[in-house]
């Protein structure tokens, strides 16, 4: 299990530095094991940030991230959490070296974490977890990373977190490059691997996708959880009047898209207040200090109309 603990990520930014930037601000969660979490919220909302502090990329300013029982930030060999927590992201592309085979990647693992395996039986491992990932083994080893597609190297990433025995993937708009029908692809094959163990934070600026994907959602607003539960309950019965506004907004087939967002009288966020207030048709003085409350098994909002 995986839990975020009053996680806080601030950036200086301005003249000298001396503004803060909230990217991430208190943000709590947890993700059991054998689950699918969709971490889903417009560009800047800081998805990217909260994956980047689990993966240990960066510091954060305050609060801990536990990765079975551990503070992530007291593991001395990184290489030890890297084992079980592996991130995937966005261009697949760009974690391939061009100069090298394919194979290259799975030697590194093997060189990394396996140095006493024997070649022989480590190829028939590689091999049978491109098998489980659902690529021919043959069209795949002995291939340059062009000449290949984006699916198969993603596909191939997944197979090498598979190799090292990762448990806990973040997975960062893997799919946004792809076309419809390898996107669906490395969905369905994300959700066969849950069953056969693997967590995963689902990065994703897509409702629909999070939607198919996940067991639980996150609606991130400006480094803030705004609503928080079972997928299911999230989507089918929003209650912060950010997740309904992006609901609305999803476009529909043979319906003109007109995004009917109820802006309010223009108005500042005051401090303390709820991060949407400023957008929020229902904002009042009631917005402040606005907490992630329960409202039903499984179903957390942070708003103060609810
Ligand atoms: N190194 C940095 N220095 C200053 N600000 C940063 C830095 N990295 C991110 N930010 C800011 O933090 C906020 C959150 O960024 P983040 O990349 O986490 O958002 P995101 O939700 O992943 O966006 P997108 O969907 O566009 O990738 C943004 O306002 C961004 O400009």
């Amino acid at each position: 299990m995986l839990e975020v603990i009053n996680l806080t990520k601030a950036y200086n930014i301005g003249a000298f530095g001396k503004e803060k930037l909230y990217a991430v601000d208190n943000v709590s969660f947890k993700i059991e094991d054998n689950e699918i979490v969709s971490l889903i919220g417009e560009s800047g909302s800081g998805k990217t940030t909260i994956g980047k502090l689990i993966l240990r990329l960066t510091k954060p300013t305050s609060g801990k991230i536990i990765y079975n029982g551990t503070d992530i930030s007291t593991f001395k060999n990184i290489k030890e959490y890297y084992r079980y927590v592996q991130g995937i992201f966005q261009d697949p592309f760009s974690s391939y070296n061009p100069i090298f085979k394919i194979d290259r990647i799975f030697e590194m693992v093997r060189e990394e974490f396996y140095p006493s395996e024997n070649h022989d039986k480590w190829m028939g491992k590689v091999e049978s977890t491109i098998k489980d990932i659902g690529l021919n083994p043959k069209e795949i080893i002995g291939k340059f990373p062009h000449q290949l597609s984006g699916g198969q190297l993603q596909r191939l990433l997944i197979a090498r977190a598979l190799l090292m025995n990762a448990k806990f993937l973040v997975a960062d708009e893997i799919i946004s490059m792809l076309d419809a029908s390898t996107r669906i692809d490395i969905l369905n094959l994300l959700i066969s691997l849950k069953e056969k163990g693997l967590s995963v934070l689902f990065i994703t600026h897509d409702l629909s996708l999070g939607y198919y994907t996940s067991d639980k959602t996150i609606i991130l607003y400006r480094g803030s959880i705004m609503e928080y539960g079972d997928t299911v309950k999230v989507f089918n019965n929003p209650l912060h009047p950010y997740t309904k506004m992006l609901l609305e907004s999803v476009p529909t087939t043979h319906k003109k898209w007109t995004r009917e967002e109820l802006i309010a009288e223009s108005r500042r966020t005051p401090p303390g207040y709820c991060k949407y207030y400023d957008r929020c048709p229902l904002g009042d003085s009631n917005c402040k200090n606005v907490e992630l409350r329960q409202v039903e098994d499984n179903h957390f909002v942070a708003c103060a109309k609810v």
